[in-house]
């Protein structure tokens, strides 16, 4: 009989991804599909449709699936053996939503091994263009939501964040109010992780506690949706949001489809899909005092956290590993296409001109700062490029160098004072884990850990949240035995020291820091309050 394996999936803004670990956790394959290069059918850019009012941001949702036919196939013809598969758990961008239309989960259970999944259920979504985290065009849905439970800082109390653009329940709310017979024709709405995970199931998954608490209608400490905030976005939606399940839950076995197209055995356990920070989480095995930065299409900053109190800034996620503690994250939304745009503009699009820039410039920039958000941030709220001399004046352009390297000490600058504002300190013990595409840049990850003043370690792979729903696939089968996630990965590789601070940075980014702050105020997003508009 074939080795046991476990596979992790990742569906994550620009491609899908998968991940195959042995008994021993050692990765035995590795594969993706890139949307914008392997379906140009759909015409995305970097994964998604940024719409003409350049606030929503959609992906289409057949591209996921279509994806998904593509990369069981590309591991056929490589040989792969899903016999051997015993489980597996997976891992989607946070926040984006999938409408299922009345009656598709008829089409989901009866799909035909004979076909792709794609074509089966083409016609099975109300809304074809999925609202994505990128989408910010929920502004006044997130105001009455806020409104409806008492203010900004009850809803973070109650569901870890205070009202944001992308989270699910005013993406939701905006779909009910714009367009009430589509919603009225929608039988379930799924987040892409649960999305995923019930293509798999071949019936409609549930949303797990960690993911579910990025749509602020999960009360975090209770664990169960909260009726007012439900009520406040759409009627009905308890039953088309299912109830809502830990991160480690066995959903059943693998649907029919898959041990008839591809040689599934039919006990593969499918373990609840999460979100892919929460899945990075797992796959990063942070300890306590440990800082995860990810590096991908969004940049994010996570941490686990015991005791948290959630506040106006930054997100509390229910923990994917540990039922009883907490993931505090900060999102930044310019975060590797925002380098890549630099990277086009300054350095020919190569990442070793980018690298080379920041080899041939000294850490610290000479005092030049900068402010790059091409698209409206999360954190801060700030849009635009704001760059400042070393007397804090305003000028209109950097020497190519200095750009790249005033992009990339911002980018962290502005990583470490969130966290601090999180209540984050940096202490000698400190390690920060980096994950993600751009981890693959040493140059980056020097930056990273002058700004820090703290050692930079990666994992084997960067698809942290691939390795991680792997890793949870295997936790899901064993937990009910009270096996907990860190003892399942005790034989996996510790993540390996990459950087370390340079000597003297601490003293030298310590008054940097303060003033990117003190810039950070001016650049702040402050639109005029209407009544005093004339
Ligand atoms: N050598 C590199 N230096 C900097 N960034 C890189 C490098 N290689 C890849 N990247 C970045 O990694 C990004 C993709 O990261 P990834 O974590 O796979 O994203 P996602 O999971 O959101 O699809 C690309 O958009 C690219 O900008
Ligand atoms: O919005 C968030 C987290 O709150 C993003 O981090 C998304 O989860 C997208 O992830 P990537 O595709 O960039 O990994």
């Amino acid at each position: 009989m074939a080795a046991p394996c476990y596979l992790g999936w990742d569906f994550s803004t620009q491609q899908l991804k998968v991940i195959a670990i042995d008994e021993q956790l050692r990765v035995i394959y590795e594969d993706n599909v890139h949307f914008d290069k392997d379906l140009p059918e759909f015409k995305t850019q970097g994964g998604v449709y940024i719409h003409s009012d350049r606030l929503t941001v959609t992906s289409p949702v057949l591209m996921w699936v279509k994806a998904l036919d593509m990369i069981l196939e590309k591991m056929r013809s490589s040989g792969f053996n899903f016999s051997q598969v015993k489980a597996l758990s997976g891992a989607g961008q946070q926040h984006g939503s999938v409408y299922w239309k009345k009656g598709s989960i008829q089409i989901l259970k009866n799909a035909s091994s004979e076909l792709p999944l794609h074509q089966s259920l083409k016609g099975c979504f109300s809304v074809s263009n999925s609202p994505i985290w990128m989408d910010s065009s929920t502004a006044s849905q997130c105001r009455a939501l806020e409104k409806a439970v008492g203010g900004a800082q009850q809803l973070a109390s109650v569901t870890g964040s205070r009202a944001y653009e992308r989270f699910t329940g005013n993406q939701i709310a905006k779909i009910y109010s714009q367009n009430p017979e589509v919603y009225k024709q929608t039988e379930r709405i799924s987040l892409v992780s649960s999305f995923a995970a019930s293509l798999f199931l071949g019936t409609y998954a549930p949303i797990d506690y960690s993911d579910g608490s990025g749509m602020n209608l999960l009360q975090i400490w209770e664990k169960a949706w909260s009726k007012s905030c439900l009520d406040a976005c759409a009627p009905g939606l308890e039953e088309r949001l299912g109830c809502p399940v830990p991160s480690h839950s066995v959903l059943g076995p693998i649907s029919p489809y898959y041990s008839q197209r591809y040689g599934f055995s039919p006990d593969c356990k499918i373990v609840a899909f999460t979100g892919d920070n929460p899945a990075s989480l797992a796959g990063m095995r942070l300890q306590e005092g440990d800082i995860a930065i990810s590096l991908g299409t969004s940049d994010t900053l996570f941490l686990w956290i015991q005791e948290p109190t959630p506040a106006l800034e930054g997100h509390i996620l229910c923990n994917p590993v540990d039922s009883q503690t907490y993931m505090a994250l900060l999102c930044f939304k310019n975060g590797s296409l925002m380098r890549e745009r630099i990277r086009d503009d300054c350095a020919s699009g190569s990442w070793d001109e980018f690298s080379k820039a920041l080899s041939s410039t000294v850490a610290g920039n000479n005092g030049n700062l900068g402010f790059y958000f091409d698209v409206m941030e999360i954190t801060p709220e700030a849009v635009g490029i704001h760059r400042f001399n070393r007397d804090n004046e305003k000028v209109s352009n950097f020497p190519k160098e200095v750009e790249i390297r005033a992009l990339i000490e911002g980018q962290f600058m502005a990583k470490r004072i969130h966290a601090e504002k999180l209540g984050y300190k940096v202490l000698p013990r400190t390690r920060i884990l980096a994950t993600g595409g751009a981890s693959h840049n040493k140059k980056i990850l020097q930056v990273l850990s002058d700004v820090f003043s703290a050692p930079v370690f990666t994992i084997d792979t960067a698809n942290s949240a691939c390795l991680g729903s792997a890793y949870r696939a295997i936790h899901g089968l064993v937990d009910e035995r009270n096996v907990s996630l860190a003892d399942v990965v005790k034989l996996a590789p510790e993540p390996r020291l990459a950087v370390t601070p340079a000597p003297g940075a601490q003293e030298l980014y310590c008054p940097l820091l303060k003033r990117y702050a003190e810039l950070e105020q001016k650049v702040i997003y402050n639109p005029v309050p209407s009544c005093l508009v004339k």
